[in-house]
């Protein structure tokens, strides 16, 4: 199992004075504590804080020092909020006098999260004004009716319903996808070509992106993986005509969905503008999207503004929000453009990309998981028939090697660890390096699973019986016979406290 380093450090009284304080390293433990924390002591302790933590998003400083680096989406906008409702315990009801600290730490939490200072403040001026005229509710908290009020406005922030892709009534729908570039176009035409044909739809892909010829070989090998075909003119034609020509093509196909992808620029210009227009009109797209990167905080929110003023757009997708984004642009492009997100891209795959659900977004914003999404995720990798079979396995006591891989597997097709957990309410503080541990010792069952005999995979008992098949199976796999002992189940006793508290993790795979 992975061992992390806790890193404590000091700032000497003398540095302390000297502003801002150098922290010294006072300590260097190897501890099998998953989190990575900095204890930090001296009168500079704050401000060495904010030193270190700045590289790490999500980072939050815990009773008087040290930080938790968390892996949840928006993890430090979600502690920032954690700590408004924290300051209202013990109060019987919400005043204006009580909740004016709370609110400037949610407006502080929404300006790191790279919320704009107009959408914070109508934001903030929206709560204050319907916390302090809640009622007080039997049986209910303070600070939870301060959670509601946030949650139904960060619901209404974003967006309030889930807007719906629109489809052509005759003829198919022309779906036109704009954006800067790099933010992901080419890979969320295959996404959503993936996405429409679960939905039963029949899709093609039209290249008009001209100018990275690179660009028409990617969407061509995306297209092949999605079992989509691709119309493409090479880089000599104009995107317009290919657009045009690759509508009637998908007309007398009777395609039910036509994407097209177009170049980006590095920054809006008139030349892009220009030619999105052309396309635009060539084509007459029921859907016009535009394609922004969530890293880009509120300057994707002015870009989506930006694109609709010129060319008249329909709504946004946001992609790679399962990287180190902090929020802003999923709170403020409704707000600013007027414009909804239709799409999140949350991964690289092609099975990355879902509707955007302004609730669900707001509950995971909370810290609440997100339930209704792990239950379909799940079931789109799961059938209810495997699902009761393993149940009753489990139930009596037969779960054995092969099942547990087809959980991994399954739980593999549902994306990474990082977005599985972040779904699960009350583990979004789960740490980065939990996770990497969780996932290294699913690799390391996985490998040990995969040089076991039929039978033994069938009768995990076989291998906590033998000696000689568990020094197999360990040799095989390049492990020790004590980590093929541990996984097997066999001498739990022998390796004490931490051991055991892995073993009992892996209870799900031993009889
Ligand atoms: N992590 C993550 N990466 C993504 C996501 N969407 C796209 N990418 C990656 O971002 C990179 C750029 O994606 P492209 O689809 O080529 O972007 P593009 O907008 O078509 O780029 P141009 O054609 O140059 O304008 C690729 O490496 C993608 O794999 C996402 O949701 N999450």
């Amino acid at each position: 199992m992975e061992a992390t380093a806790t890193l404590t450090l000091s700032s000497s009284p003398a540095g302390a004075r000297r502003s801002p304080a150098r922290p010294t390293v006072a300590s260097l433990h190897l501890r099998r504590v998953p989190t990575l924390s900095f204890h930090l002591r001296g009168a500079q302790g704050p401000a060495a804080f904010r030193a270190l933590s700045s590289p790490f998003p999500g980072c939050r400083r815990r009773r008087r020092s040290g930080m938790v680096v968390r892996a949840e989406m928006f993890g430090q906008l979600t502690t920032g909020l954690e700590s408004a409702w924290n300051k209202l315990r013990g109060v019987d009801r919400l005043t204006k006098e009580n909740i004016a600290e709370p609110m400037r730490d949610i407006r502080r939490a929404l300006l790191e999260a790279d919320v704009s200072v107009p959408v914070a403040r109508s934001f903030i001026e929206s709560v204050t004004e319907k916390a302090i005229g809640t009622d007080v509710i039997r049986g209910v908290q303070p600070e939870q009716q301060l959670v509601k009020v946030v949650n139904d406005e960060l619901v209404q922030l974003m967006g309030g319903e889930v807007s719906d892709l629109v489809f052509a009534k005759t003829g198919p729908t022309v779906i036109l996808l704009a954006g800067l570039q790099g933010v992901g176009k080419t890979t969320v035409c295959a996404k959503l070509a993936f996405y429409l044909k679960k939905m039963g739809k029949s899709c093609m892909l039209v290249a008009a992106d001209v100018y990275r010829p690179a660009a028409i070989d990617q969407l061509t090998i995306l297209g092949k993986k999605v079992g989509v075909p691709v119309y493409s003119e090479g880089t000599e034609a104009k995107p317009s005509e290919i657009a045009k020509n690759g509508l009637k093509e998908a007309k007398s196909k009777k395609t039910d969905v036509v994407i097209v992808d177009t170049a980006g620029r590095l920054q809006v210009d008139k030349a892009m503008m220009n030619e999105l227009k052309e396309v635009k009109k060539a084509v007459k797209p029921t859907e016009i999207l535009l394609v922004v990167d969530a890293m880009t905080g509120q300057e994707a929110a002015a870009l989506v503004g930006a694109f609709n003023v010129e060319i008249g757009i329909t709504g946004a997708i946001l992609t790679k929000l399962d990287g180190d984004s902090r929020g802003g642009a999923a709170l403020s492009i409704k707000e600013v453009s007027g414009k909804p997100i239709k799409f999140i891209g949350r991964g690289e795959r092609v099975e990355d990309l879902e509707p955007f659900y302004p609730d669900r977004m707001a509950q995971r914003i909370l810290g609440m998981g997100d339930v209704l999404s792990f239950v379909e995720q799940a079931q789109q990798v799961m059938n209810q028939e495997d699902a009761e079979e393993l149940q009753k396995k489990i139930m009596s006591a037969k779960f054995n090697f092969n099942d547990f891989l087809k959980q991994t597997k399954a739980i593999a097709q549902m994306g990474s660890f990082s977005r599985i957990i972040g779904m699960i309410p009350g583990m979004n503080k789960v740490t980065p390096a939990q996770i990497r541990e969780a996932e290294k010792n699913v690799k390391f069952m996985e490998s040990m699973i995969n040089v076991m005999t039929a039978d033994e995979r069938e009768r995990p008992e076989l291998l906590a019986e033998s000696r000689e098949r568990r020094r197999r199976v360990a040799k095989d796999a390049g492990k020790t016979e004590q980590q093929a002992a541990m996984a097997t189940g066999k001498r739990r006793r022998k390796y004490g406290n931490l051991r055991q508290r892995d073993l009992d993790s892996m209870r799900g795979y031993r009889r």
